[in-house]
This record gives structure tokens, C-alpha cells and sequence, in this order.
């Protein structure tokens, strides 16, 4: 499954990892995204070409690759705030092109913006953004996320007071606010100190029972330590896509450097 190379990168990668786009979705399994062939073009340049991802459902995504390599562009797809100019897209079940509307609630996006309003509350935050959703606000669901990202004493307080730490997690509950069941995570700890990165963790571990996600990360190490399945993007292209399983650390950790100055499209 190495798959698609990018420039030098493709010589280094062939036949060193096992595995193609598919990710060890067997038999039977099933996917939570199924995409195939997907293209950005922006004006002359590719932000994407050519990707093929099927990843299956309750995995763990981790998506590296050197500046400009797509990661964004295809975190973004995912998210359904980005089209792709050809391919297809299946996420749970439901093509994201014909039926984007019907995904949007069974996506959640946590990226190191945290993406709420810093006048209103915690659980006023909450109450937004679930109100954006069918049915409502749900308010027993916003109180036991406001207690799971042990924000409850802070509950009443404006966000814009809060660390960045405290923002990070009430991102966490925002975005689960309507139980989604694909997670995407956007270098979530760029900014978190030591300590706030463990309680992240945590917390992620705390909410992974059956979900799927995917998270670009900049960090090699910790990106491979929570992924199942791995993905390297250089150039818009697949460089690596495996279960991590099937790959040996180190030769990983090679595979990555090789792409390091070879990603810009
Ligand atoms: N809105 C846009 N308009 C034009 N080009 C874009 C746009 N968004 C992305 N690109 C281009 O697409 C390519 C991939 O960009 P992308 O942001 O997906 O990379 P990335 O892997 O997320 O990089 P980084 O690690 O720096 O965040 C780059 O060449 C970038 O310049």
C-alpha cells in the first residue's frame, strides 16, 4: 500500500511498508471514510492529487507530512468545508458531495483554534453550538461534557478568560456537543504546555469508545504513538498510508525525513 510518491520520496518508500490506501479495512469492515482519487486544485497549483484513503471505522488517523503537503487541504474535505475538484468522498456510509448535509453532525472538528466566542460562556458556547444541530440543546449533554473536561466550576465564566489549556478542552466538548462519530483533530496540541497535552490525552482517551479519528500532527513521535493507522502526505500525494502495526518506528520515522523539503507542492 505505499502508495503514490512524491518525487525521491516514492524510491525510498517502495516496497519498505506494507499496505496500500486500503488500511487494513478487511472483510467485512466498515469504513468510516472511503475516498478515492481526491484532487484540490487551487488556480495552477495541486493542493491534493490524486488521494486514496479507506480507513475503517473506530481507527485512529494520524496524518504528517512537511509544510504544504496537503494535510490542511485534506483534513478540510473531511471536515466538509472543502469540495474536492474530482474524485469521491464516502464517510459513514454517505457520499459527502451529494449529501454533505446529512454528515455535518456526525463530523466534529477540534483544531488548535478553538473556534468559540470569547464573550459568551462555557456552557453558553455549548448551547450555540448544539443548537446549530437537530433537536437542539441537548442541556444533560452539556453538562456531562462540561463535567468531563472538568470545566464545570468554570461553567458561567466567559471563555475569553480562560487559559489556552481550558479553551483546548472546551473545544473538545464543543466538538462532541452532537456525539459525532468521526473526530478531526488539527495539530491539536500546537500551543498546550506538558501538562495541558497530558490532560488532552486523557481526555481523548476518555471519548475514543467506537469513534474514528484523524488528527495532523507535526509530532512524529506522538502522532505514532496514538495512531492505529498512519498516513505521510508529501507533495498533495500518499506517500505511506498503513496500519501502524505493520510499520517498524524507525524506518517510519526515515520514511518521514525522506519527504521533509520534497512536500510543497
Ligand atoms: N486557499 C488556497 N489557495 C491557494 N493555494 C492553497 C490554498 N490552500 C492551500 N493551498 C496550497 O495547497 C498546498 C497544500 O496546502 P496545505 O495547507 O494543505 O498544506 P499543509 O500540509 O497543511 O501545510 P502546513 O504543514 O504548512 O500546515 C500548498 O501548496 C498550499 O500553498
Amino acid at each position: 500500500m505505499a502508495s503514490a510518491g512524491a518525487g525521491t520520496v516514492s524510491g525510498a518508500v517502495a516496497g519498505a511498508v506494507p499496505g496500500a490506501g486500503a488500511l487494513g479495512a478487511s472483510g467485512g469492515s466498515e469504513l468510516a471514510i472511503d475516498a478515492r482519487g481526491l484532487v484540490k486544485q487551487f488556480g495552477s497549483r495541486r493542493g491534493l492529487d490524486g488521494v486514496d484513503l479507506q480507513l475503517p471505522a473506530g481507527a485512529f488517523l494520524s496524518i504528517f507530512g512537511p509544510n504544504g503537503a496537503g494535510k490542511t487541504t485534506l483534513l478540510r474535505m473531511l471536515a466538509l468545508l472543502s469540495r474536492p475538484t474530482r474524485g469521491s468522498l464516502t464517510m459513514l456510509g454517505v457520499d459527502a458531495l451529494e449529501e454533505p448535509d446529512a454528515l455535518r453532525s456526525r463530523v466534529g472538528l477540534i483544531s488548535h483554534k478553538s473556534m468559540l466566542y470569547g464573550d459568551l460562556t462555557a456552557r453558553e458556547n455549548l448551547e450555540f453550538f448544539s443548537s446549530l444541530y437537530p433537536g437542539g440543546p441537548d442541556c444533560a449533554r452539556i453538562d456531562e461534557l462540561l463535567r468531563l473536561v472538568e470545566l464545570d466550576h468554570r461553567r458561567n465564566d466567559p471563555v475569553r478568560t480562560f487559559s489556552r489549556g481550558m479553551q483546548q478542552r472546551l473545544s473538545i466538548a464543543r466538538a462532541l456537543v452532537n456525539d459525532p462519530d468521526l473526530v478531526l483533530l488539527d495539530e491539536p496540541y500546537s500551543g498546550l504546555d506538558p501538562h495541558a497535552a497530558e490532560l488532552f490525552d486523557q481526555l481523548i482517551d476518555r471519548v475514543r469508545d467506537g469513534r474514528t479519528f484523524v488528527m495532523v500532527s507535526h509530532d512524529l513521535q506522538k502522532g505514532y504513538e496514538m495512531c492505529t493507522h498512519a498516513l505521510i502526505l508529501a507533495r498533495g500525494q500518499v506517500v505511506v498510508c498503513a496500519e501502524r502495526a505493520q510499520i517498524d518506528a524507525a524506518a517510519f520515522r526515515d520514511l518521514y525525513l525522506a519527504t521533509v523539503g520534497v512536500g510543497v507542492a
